[in-house]
C-alpha cells in the first residue's frame, strides 16, 4: 500500500465525523501500549527531546534522534500508523526535506510532519511519494515563546490562509497547536483533510497530546492537557520502595534467588577444601 492510501482512512474518518485520537510515542513499550489501546495515530514528535532526552529545547533534536525513536516505535507497533516529525532545520530546501523524509520513512514512518507554511516543501515531499502532515499555530521549533497564536483577527486570518495554502500544496493532515477554538473550527470546516488539535479546542477532527503529560510523567500542568495517570509519582514510589528493600535486605528474598543443584553442592564445597 502506498503512503497516501494508508492516510486515506483518516480523511474517511473526517467525512464520517469520527474523532481521531493521536498520541505521541517515543519507544517500543509505549508504542505497544498505545497500539493495544487502539490509538489511531502514533506521533514520534520532536517533543521527545525535551520530554525524554533531557534537552533544553526542540532546537537540540537531530534527524538521528528522530530516526532512532521512530525505529523503536515501529518495532513496538508494527501495524500502527506512525507519523514522525522532521526536526528543526532539516527541511530548509525541497532537496533537503526529501532526503531527510526518506530517513524517517526508512525508519518506519508512514507520514512526515513539519512546522510552518512551506508549500514548496510539501510539493517536493508529495512529489517524492511521501504523505505529509502540516503543523500550524504554535511552532515549538520556531517560536521560543510558548503562547497562544491567532488571538488577533489579523493573525487568525493568516492562519486560515496558511492552512488553505498547505492543503492546496498537498498535505494529508494538519496539526493545529495552541490556537483559539473559533479559529480551529473555521480551519476544520474549510479543509477537506483532517485537522488534529492540541490546545485548539473541541472542533478539530482529532486530538493529540504528549503521552508524558497524559501519563503524569512530566510535572507540567498545561491548560490544554488532561492527566489520566500519575506515572511520575508511581515511578518514584517504586524506586523508593526498592531502595528501602535493598537497604533493609528485604530484597532479594529466597524466591528471587537461584539455589545450586542439591547433589552438586557437597561436591562443590569439597572441591574448595
Ligand atoms: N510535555 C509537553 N507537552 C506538550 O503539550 C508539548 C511539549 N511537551 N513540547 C512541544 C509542544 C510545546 N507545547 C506547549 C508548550 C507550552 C505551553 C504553555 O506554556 N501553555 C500555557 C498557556 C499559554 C498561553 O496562555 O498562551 C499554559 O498555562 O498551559 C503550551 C504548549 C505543546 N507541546
Ligand atoms: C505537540 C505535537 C503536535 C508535536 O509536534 C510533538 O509532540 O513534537
Ligand atoms: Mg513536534
Amino acid at each position: 500500500m502506498s503512503m497516501a492510501d494508508k492516510a486515506a482512512r483518516f480523511a474517511e474518518m473526517k467525512r464520517r465525523g469520527e474523532p481521531i485520537a493521536m498520541l505521541t510515542a517515543y519507544d517500543a513499550p509505549m508504542a505497544r501500549a498505545e497500539a493495544a489501546a487502539r490509538v489511531d495515530i502514533l506521533l514520534v514528535g520532536d517533543s521527545v527531546g525535551t520530554n525524554m532526552l533531557g534537552y533544553a529545547s526542540e532546537q537540540e533534536v537531530t534527524l538521528a534522534d528522530m530516526a532512532h525513536h521512530t525505529r523503536a516505535v515501529r518495532r513496538g507497533a508494527p501495524d500502527a500508523f506512525v507519523i514522525s516529525d522532521l526536526p528543526v532545520a532539516t527541511y530548509e530546501t525541497p532537496t533537503e526535506a526529501v532526503a531527510n523524509a526518506r530517513v524517517l520513512a526508512e525508519a518506519g514512518a508512514d507520514m512526515v510532519k513539519f512546522e510552518g507554511c512551506r508549500p514548496a516543501i510539501v510539493e517536493a515531499l508529495v512529489g517524492a511519494g511521501f504523505a505529509v502532515c502540516g503543523h500550524l499555530g504554535l511552532e515549538p521549533q520556531h517560536h521560543a515563546e510558548k503562547r497562544l497564536k491567532g488571538k488577533q483577527a489579523g493573525e487568525a486570518h493568516q492562519l486560515v490562509e496558511a492552512a488553505l495554502t498547505m492543503e492546496k500544496a498537498g498535505i494529508a493532515m494538519l496539526v493545529l497547536e495552541l490556537i483559539p477554538e473559533e479559529v480551529a473550527e473555521i480551519v476544520t470546516q474549510r479543509l477537506k483533510v483532517p485537522t488534529i488539535g492540541i490546545g485548539a479546542g473541541r472542533a478539530t477532527d482529532g486530538q493529540v497530546l504528549v503521552i508524558c503529560d497524559v501519563l503524569g510523567y512530566t510535572k507540567a500542568a498545561f491548560r490544554h492537557n488532561k492527566r489520566y495517570a500519575e506515572v511520575g509519582e508511581t515511578m518514584e514510589a517504586a524506586a523508593r520502595a526498592y531502595v528501602g528493600d535493598v537497604h533493609s535486605k528485604a530484597f532479594p528474598a529466597a524466591a528471587n534467588a537461584f539455589p545450586m543443584n542439591k547433589e552438586q553442592l557437597p561436591e562443590f564445597l569439597a572441591s574448595l577444601a
